[in-house]
């Protein structure tokens, strides 16, 4: 099996083409290819498949050629992944499988088809308006953080830290509980702190996340995006940027005139290779 590996700010996938939709990619396959120590390492996998050979998408085969696939790195499907996505617009241009036209390049998704438009080095999309919608809290070890929830196609709870707590002493080796009547799906949970003001933007935070079907990983696009969206409301602005600082390095949120929620940052292609699924397994 041909793989890619790839990452946005420290947020790696093992990308696998699928053109034809022919791969069994079970759970326990994607749980074995994400493994750090047994498989290749990732915090999940990015098929790559056409829209018209995959029944989640074949709908969307006029708009899309292509379907990104996304899964958790222990084998959950998610709705959407937006680094994931950013990626694999990388993987599609470096391969010459998509050439992006005027109004940019769209992508089908689990959370429907997402334009992407193709910078230096970094890879922008449109995403799905950010629906924040109900208070809840994460607990972690004997802290509780209110927090409000957000829905970017996948569930998110955006938690601001105060009360002299530190991003940095978090313990996001488990998952935060939640409260599951509110995420009866599971959710990402975002902690949150202020940070000095960025030229060029309308605010800066620095933020971590827990993954839902992850864990910890150094960034989260989705995540990102919520908190941008939390962050500019706060703020009272109706449209403007947020810099997001993550482990992995620096995403930019923006809200603009036209209503439209961007997500701008890296996107790199690292290594190819060749893996045995029964080896991994
Ligand atoms: N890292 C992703 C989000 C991946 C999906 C998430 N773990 C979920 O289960 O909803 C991103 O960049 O958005």
């Amino acid at each position: 099996m041909r793989f890619t590996k790839g990452h946005g700010t420290g947020n790696d996938f093992v990308i696998i083409p699928d053109p034809f939709g022919e791969l069994d990619l079970t759970a326990e396959l994607v749980a074995a290819l994400c493994d750090r120590h047994r498989g290749i390492g990732g915090d999940g996998v990015l098929r790559v498949v056409r829209s018209a050979k995959h029944p989640e998408a074949a709908g969307f085969a006029a708009e899309a050629e292509w379907f990104m696939d996304y899964r958790n790195s222990d084998g959950s499907i998610a709705e959407m992944c937006g680094n994931g996505l950013r990626v694999f617009v990388r993987y599609l241009l470096d391969r010459g499988l998509a050439t992006p036209g005027p109004e940019g390049l769209p992508v089908a998704t689990r959370a429907g088809v997402l334009v992407t438009l193709i910078g230096d080095g970094t890879v922008r999309a449109r995403m799905t308006t950010p629906r924040v919608y109900a208070g809840s809290t994460a607990t972690v070890g004997a802290l509780t953080v209110p927090g409000v929830a957000v829905d970017t196609g996948n569930p998110h709870l955006v938690c601001g830290l105060h009360d002299g707590t530190e991003l940095a002493a978090l313990d996001l080796t488990h998952p935060p509980l939640h409260d599951p009547a509110v995420f009866p799906h599971g959710v990402n949970v975002e902690f949150v702190e202020p940070a000095e003001p960025v030229e060029g933007t309308d605010g800066h935070v620095r933020m971590r996340v827990h993954e839902r079907g992850s864990g910890e990983t150094r960034s989260c696009g989705t995540g990102a995006l919520a908190v941008g969206a939390v962050a500019l409301r706060d703020a009272g602005l109706a449209t403007g940027s947020i810099a997001v600082d993550l482990p992995g390095g620096r995403l930019v949120v923006t809200h603009d005139a036209d209503g439209g929620w961007w997500l701008e940052g890296p996107a790199v292609l690292v290594a190819d290779g060749e893996v045995d699924p029964a080896a991994v397994l």
